[in-house]
């Protein structure tokens, strides 16, 4: 199971997180965020990372030579897509950053929108479904309709986000086949602030949930 914790600000936090056992960590690259950073706060966190982490820019509306700066110039090894980026947008993306993952989200407003993602599959690494909020655009911790998602098998791997807790995971997980999760807000004290307890507490539960579905 794929574990992405988003909307890291501190290296330290950022560590602690990864040594836990996160397969990813995400790093808000969208100026309106409360959990922005910059290219340089980025690149000092990549630092300190080990090698076989993700390392994931999440980008909203950015020009593809302003996302290849920022990669060029950080470290990251994957590009996640949160706006209203079209295929054609993650195709010349691929085209212009050929070694780097691409994640791109869907915002979920209702099963119809489901029916865009075989446009966007074979331009793609990973797809992610998060939940619509009207004004803001990730890191809302509101949970998506998983009911409608119990059948979802696109034909590349998916993370399941939006809303998830400690103490909602498992539910999910029950419900829904994900490749792998993505937290944010589930797992803060404030924005930006991970709290490592609820953290660690994530991955007891995601244990535990493992073991007894391969009993
Ligand atoms: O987290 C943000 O502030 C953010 C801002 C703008 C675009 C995307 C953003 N987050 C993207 C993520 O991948 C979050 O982890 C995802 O939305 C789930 O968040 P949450 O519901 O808080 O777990």
């Amino acid at each position: 199971m794929r574990v992405k914790i988003c909307g890291l600000i501190q290296a330290e936090q950022a560590v602690a997180i990864a040594n836990l056992g996160a397969t990813a960590l995400g790093f808000i690259c969208v100026p309106a965020s409360p959990r922005y950073v910059t290219s340089e706060e980025i690149r000092e966190i990549v630092a300190q990372l080990p090698e076989n982490i993700d390392k994931v820019g999440v980008f909203a509306h950015s020009s593809i030579p302003e996302i290849s700066q920022i990669v060029r110039d950080t470290g990251l090894t994957c590009v996640q897509l949160h706006g209203d980026e079209s295929p054609e947008f993650c195709s010349l993306l691929r085209e212009s950053l050929p070694n780097i993952q691409i994640i791109k989200a869907l915002r979920v407003r209702s099963i119809e929108h489901l029916a865009q993602v075989s446009d966007y599959t074979k331009y793609i690494d990973t797809l992610l479904l998060d939940a619509y909020h009207p004004q803001q655009l990730g890191g809302t911790g509101q949970t998506l309709d998983w009911q409608i998602l119990e059948q979802f098998q696109p034909s590349c791997p998916w993370l399941l986000a939006g809303g998830l807790t400690p103490d909602n995971v498992v539910t999910a997980l029950n419900q829904v086949k994900p490749d792998g999760i993505d937290l944010s807000s589930g797992v803060e004290i404030q924005p930006g602030d991970k709290d490592l307890n609820k953290v660690a507490l994530l991955f007891e539960k995601l244990g535990k949930w493992k073991a007894l579905s391969l009993e």
